[in-house]
């Protein structure tokens, strides 16, 4: 089948072309800058069309978040007016539309895991344009994968786990919030799910879901496993001081629980991520040795689990 996901140097998109090409059966077709640009998106909708995919996957996306609260009216124009023309596509083709928003569409002020149906309040310019988006897909193409992802990690691209081994090089003490709290996800994961779902062609699946990596952890927790898994692979490593988020000041307010609550799509599909921890493992140990091409898309069963 053939599946094109807007991007080209994105993490999820990146990982969509690796996982396509280990699949075998799945055509991707990435399409992006310098040739398309969302900000003049109707050039890049008619290539859509033209291109004619069985499943369009829109992964590209305004994603600096601090940056977003000084401009933003290009974050709203690439996420809102952006993705809406992806929809229009891939309406037009009559075809599924796999959609990627994300956790910061919650406020993040009461106790998570949060469900698909629960009140979104985004604290973020980046939240708030994600969650346009999501409404302007919604209301252009009822054959809708909305994917509220989070946290997403890579051995690609700018992400959490990157600049942690990066910073830990150079320091030995690092500060890095407790008080934040979410769901690591690996885009190897995600990127896995993602060609699962066009795969399977259910056609009653339509609407929004939460899919994250299975378990929540805060972003100093997070930073320790990164750091102990590095250590233990001969990589650099420093001990992570947990601060609060007002001893971090950042330009955007990030949600204090962001957790996803994933049981919609457990129940529907029947599976879901693997444990954060395993996940972010195999990543670590990919950026310390860029040769291993590790199994990453090992699935938790929906019964049975923890
Ligand atoms: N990163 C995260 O932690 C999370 C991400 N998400 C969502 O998942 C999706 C994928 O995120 P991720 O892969 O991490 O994103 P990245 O930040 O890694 O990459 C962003 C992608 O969007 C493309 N892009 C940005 N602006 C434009 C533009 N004006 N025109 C065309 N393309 C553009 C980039 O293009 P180029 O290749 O040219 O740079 C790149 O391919 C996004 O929708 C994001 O909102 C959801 C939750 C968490
Ligand atoms: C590097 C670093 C970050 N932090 C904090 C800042 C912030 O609160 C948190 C994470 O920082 P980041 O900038 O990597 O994360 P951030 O850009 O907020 O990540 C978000 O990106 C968007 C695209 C999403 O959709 C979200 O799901 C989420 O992944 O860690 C520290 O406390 N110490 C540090 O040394
Ligand atoms: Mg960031």
């Amino acid at each position: 089948m053939k599946v094109l996901a807007t991007g080209t140097t994105g993490q999820v998109v990146t990982c969509l072309t690796e996982i396509a090409v280990r699949l075998g059966d799945v055509e991707l077709i990435t399409i992006g800058r310098p040739e398309f640009d969302l900000i003049n998106p109707v050039p890049l909708r008619e290539a859509i069309v033209a291109a004619s995919p069985d499943v369009v996957v829109s992964a590209a996306a305004y994603t600096a978040v601090d940056r977003a609260e000084d401009e933003p009216a290009r974050a709203r124009a690439v996420n809102v007016a952006g993705a809406a023309c992806v929809a229009e596509a891939a309406a037009r083709l009559g075809v599924p539309l796999i959609h990627l928003s994300t956790d910061y569409v919650f406020s993040g002020d009461d106790p998570g895991p949060r469900k698909e149906n629960d009140q979104t309040r985004p604290r973020t310019l980046y939240g708030a344009s994600k969650l346009d988006g999501e409404k302007a897909v919604a209301s252009i193409t009822p054959r809708h994968v909305i994917l509220r992802t989070s946290w997403v990690y890579s051995p690609f691209g700018t992400n959490f786990v990157r600049t942690i081994l990066r910073l830990a090089k150079s320091r030995e003490i690092l500060s890095v919030v407790s008080d934040q709290h979410g769901n690591p996800t690996s885009a190897l994961d995600l990127a896995a799910a993602i060609l699962e779902i066009a795969r399977s062609r259910k056609g009653d699946a339509f609407g929004v879901y939460h899919l994250a990596g299975t378990g929540g952890t805060n972003w100093s927790d997070f930073a320790r496993h990164i750091l102990a898994v590095s250590h233990l692979n001969g990589g650099p490593f420093a001990t992570i001081r947990g601060i609060a988020s007002a001893d971090y000041p950042t330009r955007a307010r990030r949600p204090q629980d962001s957790r996803l609550c994933t049981d919609k799509f457990e129940g529907i599909f029947g599976w879901c991520l693997p444990p954060w921890q395993d996940s972010t493992k195999l990543v670590v140990r990919r950026l310390l040795d860029p040769d291993l091409r590790l199994q990453s898309v090992a699935r938790r069963p929906a019964a049975g689990g923890e």
